[in-house]
């Protein structure tokens, strides 16, 4: 499966080896916890997606930002290249918002963090789904010494035994499974659960302007909206 094969090349990847950073770290958390009137948007900027999504419009990072960056609380770069058409640069590009940077990629080890740093992150996330809970707890910790928040992220209810629950962790639920690459909403069954830790929770993929008042999102403290935004989609509640 594609997101396995992903993992199991990290040890391939090139990490960002000089500082690309132009500003201090900026919570994710704090942003979200302080958003007023409802959920904050963390706004997804990828070129393309293994699950079909394809940036036709071939939508340039710095005009896309220009033009949401008042309505959102935070940004999500895809860093990963092979599947997502992602760089680090585009993560050092958007530094100039000064909206909390979401690293998102399929990290696994220190070095990955420190690399997501490095390129101007100040989040970065980590899967449930392919971690275990001893990985998760260092990598969370490994972030928290560094000032870096984690977005740790679930889709199977299994997965949940995997979370690490520390003050720099917000909790995601994804709507699509990494496994299938299907949409498979389970947000119902899984709320109360994540919710339980006391952290803010935040409500992941396939929202639009079509289902986004049937989700219940007045629960959740963000929404993470990456195709629908990039292809034009007016998101509003
Ligand atoms: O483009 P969408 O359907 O709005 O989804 C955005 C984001 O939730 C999705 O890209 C995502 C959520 N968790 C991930 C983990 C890895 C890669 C991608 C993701």
């Amino acid at each position: 499966m594609i997101v396995d094969e992903i993992y199991s090349k990290n040890s391939e990847r090139k990490l960002q080896e000089f500082n690309m950073r132009e500003r201090g770290i900026i919570s994710l958390k704090d942003a979200l916890e302080k958003n007023q009137n409802g959920p904050g948007i963390i706004a997804e900027y990828k070129r393309k997606s293994p699950s079909g999504f394809s940036n036709k419009s071939n939508t340039d990072i710095l005009k896309y930002f220009d033009g949401i960056q008042r309505i959102i609380a935070g940004i999500s770069i895809l860093t990963e290249a092979q599947y997502f058409g992602g760089t680090p640069l585009d993560a050092e590009a958007v530094q100039c918002y000064n909206k909390p940077i979401l690293i998102k990629d399929f990290i696994s080890s220190e070095s990955m963090i420190k690399s997501s740093y490095m390129s101007g992150g100040d989040a970065f996330l980590l899967i449930c789904d392919f971690l275990d809970y001893n990985r998760i707890k260092k990598l969370v910790q490994y972030g928290k010494k560094i000032g870096m928040d984690a977005l740790v992220e679930v889709h199977d209810p299994a997965s949940a035994k995997n979370i690490f629950p520390d003050e720099n962790v917000i909790l995601g639920y994804n709507r699509r499974n990494l496994k299938t690459l299907k949409m498979e909403d389970n947000s119902e069954e899984m709320y109360d659960n994540l919710k339980s830790y006391g952290l803010p929770v935040v409500l992941e993929s396939g929202i639009n302007h079509e289902n986004i008042n049937k989700l219940h999102i007045e629960k959740y403290q963000g929404l993470l909206i990456g195709s629908s935004l990039l292809s034009g989609d007016t998101i509003r509640w």
